[in-house]
């Protein structure tokens, strides 16, 4: 006891370099102040315990499945709380180890100890990395998925520690996990394009009065402010809640993960070519949404006695904090029942950022009669793609929250291209109106952050500028109104 931490792999993970993130080389100050400070945040763990889909999956997972946690060695990598190391040790752990990176850990060893479970679970605080267990064990669970899965890279710090801690008998909780994507609805384009409209307006009253205030033209910066808001309104993946009845075809599953065998260079990119039919009469096509589910199945020799399956997939009772990606197009098309979408994805880490992801769309559409539907033009057309998605920790953020709530896991994006190349050009112009009567229940998108950016935005507008010009009417009306009284002195 008390000799886990900082051992075990002779410096090699605790250093700037961390070769199976992907190659780049991972500072890990930067990625504690960007990534794990969120998890030290108990009302960042409270909106993850408060996800009722999340909960019942893996309580369920656990105590319907007690056998592979009777009198066995169980490994919760990244405990947060505690709760899956509390709910293995109930389920008959002979011992855990709850391994936490954060400082939540003391609030884990709390929780332990409140439940009378300390003489079981064994809580951590250290990176998965860096750890060093006294044995083997026979179990990891792990909640590790970010949006649309794989955001976050956590998994990486999984499949480090089945390499190093799990016997060769061992079972991974969750086992499996895929991608999806489906053609979607939404009105989320328009609102998104109404919120560039209008950046750039405000730009132009900007310039305008930085001219005329100050005596400086700011408008050679337009071009670049413009590329700068477009990435961020158009070029971005955004968190929406979508209703079933915005999904327009049928899913298709871009990637497969079996958690027992997969190494991090299998999950360093997600390259897929699917197809979808389109399942509604006459719609728009306006983008893709993604999701991911995960399966409990134990492993083959050693099944699950009843298999559980955690699924983020469009719903009206059981939606998650996950939520859905929508990955938008721009403009919509319109698109029928049978057309055949040929679709390509491409999703790959950010370079700077190794738990960021960039992600490429392109399709097709295929009428039934075999014809091409002609080209779209791509909402991201001319991105380069490179973003930041981070589960962050202040709340404006959006950090990982409660279904109900209006916002999402994190400033949850990916950058999403729509390959202009491989998208049909445009014949629909965008429908700026349509969206709200066509689209069923458009969920809120969660993006508080641009709010935000909106609210701080305008703290940085010249103080008060704009209502003192308000005020110059009012001021000439008491001036004149003043001179009239003076030169007509009231008749006493
Ligand atoms: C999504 S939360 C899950 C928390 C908890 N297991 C639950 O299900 O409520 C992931 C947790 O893993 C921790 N974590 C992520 N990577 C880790 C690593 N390499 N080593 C230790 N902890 C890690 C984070 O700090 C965070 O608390």
């Amino acid at each position: 006891m008390g000799s886990h931490r900082n051992g075990g792999r002779g410096g090699d993970q605790s250093g700037t370099s961390n070769g199976d993130a992907g190659g780049a080389p991972v500072d890990k100050g930067v990625d504690f102040a960007n990534y794990f400070c969120t998890y030290a945040f108990l009302y960042h763990q409270k909106e993850m315990l408060s996800d009722r889909v999340r909960m019942d999956a893996y309580y369920n997972a656990v105590f319907k499945n007690k056998h592979h946690f009777h009198g066995q060695a169980v490994l919760d990598v990244g405990a947060g709380s505690g709760i899956l190391a509390i709910w293995s040790a109930q389920a008959g752990a002979r011992k855990v180890y709850a391994v936490e990176a954060t400082s939540m850990a003391e609030h884990a060893r709390a929780v332990v100890k409140a439940n009378n479970l300390q003489d079981v679970v064994e809580v951590i605080e250290g990176s998965m990395e860096d750890v060093v267990l006294p044995e083997k064990v026979d179990v990891i669970i792990s909640e590790w998925m970010g949006y649309f899965l794989l955001r976050e890279s956590m998994f990486d710090s999984v499949i480090c520690a089945r390499d190093r801690w799990l016997k060769p008998t061992g079972v991974m909780y969750p086992s499996h996990a895929t991608m999806w994507v489906a053609p979607i609805r939404t009105g989320l384009g328009d609102q998104k394009n109404n919120d560039y409209d209008s950046s750039m307006d405000d730009w132009e009253r900007f310039t305008d009065e930085t001219k005329n205030y100050y005596g400086v033209d700011m408008s050679v910066l337009t071009k670049p402010f413009s590329q700068e808001q477009k990435k961020y309104y158009l070029q971005t993946s955004l968190w929406n809640n979508l209703h079933p009845h915005q999904v327009i075809g049928t899913a298709a599953s871009i990637k497969e993960i079996d958690c027992l065998t997969a190494s991090v260079s299998d999950i360093l990119e997600v390259n897929s070519n699917f197809s979808s039919t389109v399942t509604l009469q006459n719609t728009r096509l306006c983008g893709y949404g993604g999701w991911f589910d995960v399966q409990f199945r134990g492993r083959k020799e050693d099944p699950a006695q009843e298999e559980v399956e955690l699924t983020t997939a469009p719903s009206v009772d059981d939606s998650t904090h996950w939520g859905q990606q929508v990955f938008l197009l721009n403009p919509p098309a319109r698109i029928t029942e049978g057309d055949k979408l040929n679709g390509s994805f491409s999703m790959k880490r950010s370079k700077e950022n190794h738990r960021l992801m960039e992600v490429e769309f392109s399709c097709e559409i295929r009428q039934q009669s075999g014809e091409l539907v002609p080209r779209l033009v791509a909402l991201c057309s001319s991105c380069s793609p490179s973003f930041s998605i981070t589960r962050l920790p202040l709340r404006l953020l959006v950090p990982k929250m409660h279904r109900s709530s209006s916002t999402a896991r994190a400033s949850e994006e990916f950058l999403v291209n729509f390959s202009p190349a491989s998208l049909s050009l445009a014949s629909t112009p965008l429908l700026k109106t349509a969206a709200a009567s066509e689209d069923l229940p458009v969920y809120s998108n969660g993006n508080s952050d641009h709010a935000t950016k909106k609210e701080i935005g305008l703290l940085h507008n010249p103080p008060g500028r704009e209502n003192v010009i308000h005020l110059i009417p009012v001021v000439l009306f008491l001036c004149g109104f003043i001179l009239w009284i003076s030169s007509h002195p009231p008749k006493m």
